[in-house]
């Protein structure tokens, strides 16, 4: 089977359902998530955000220049996102100067050795991370206040294009890459949704 973004979620659709939907998720939409846990995963998401940041920077660095505009693109909502959790942790009054947990950390040390890889690996990693993200509010939307911006944040119909382009970018760079490299988008693929899975589960360890 030629291996592209859907292809990866076609085949490993338990992994990429445990990514997408979680108690988390579900307790949030259900109103009954404890502010602890939701404040937990706010400042534990805005450490990995920073990295996510990052790490699209890289790619904007390595990526063919027809490739760029969405990038950029995606870098501009980035730098609106780490503002707006800026305001949203100062009105919780949360420090955002935290250690990240383990899961965190791992997730960050995942997107940083993205940057070795070829291209295209780091383009169905970045599609994966967004993609996760993107269908896991989705599949909670609604969401009742005080949750509703949060889950129209990643589960707006904008964000839902931007990931369907980082899936054409990132088909068109696999399609012309070698073995090695599919083996390694795949392998990104697994450990992008396993740590998303265990991001939403930090919310109960903060
Ligand atoms: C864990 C996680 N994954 C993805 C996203 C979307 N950038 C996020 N904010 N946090």
């Amino acid at each position: 089977m030629t291996l592209t973004c859907a292809s990866l979620i076609e085949k490993y659709t338990d992994i990429w359902r445990d990514a997408t939907v979680h108690p988390f998720l579900q307790q949030c939409q259900a109103g009954t998530i404890q502010l602890s846990q939701f404040n937990t995963w706010l400042v534990q998401d805005y450490l990995f955000a920073v990295e996510c940041a990052r790490m699209l920077a890289r790619l904007v660095g390595v990526a063919p220049s027809d490739h760029l505009d969405i990038l950029l693109s995606g870098l501009v909502s980035i730098k609106d996102e780490l503002q707006w959790f800026q305001r949203n942790a100062a009105t919780r009054n949360l420090d955002l100067n935290t250690q990240p947990q383990p899961t965190c950390r791992e997730y960050c040390h995942l997107m940083a050795s993205a940057g070795q890889q070829p291209y295209a690996v780091q383009a169905v990693a970045i599609w994966a991370i967004e993609a996760a993200y993107n269908q896991a509010w989705r599949k909670h939307s609604p969401m009742p206040e005080p949750y509703t911006e949060f889950g129209d944040r990643w589960g707006n119909s904008n964000f839902s294009a931007y990931v369907d382009e980082l899936a054409r970018q990132a088909d068109a760079a696999i399609a012309v890459a070698d073995k090695t490299q599919h083996q390694a988008a795949e392998a990104f693929f697994l450990d992008i949704a396993r740590l998303e899975r265990d991001f939403w589960q930090m919310a109960y360890q903060g």
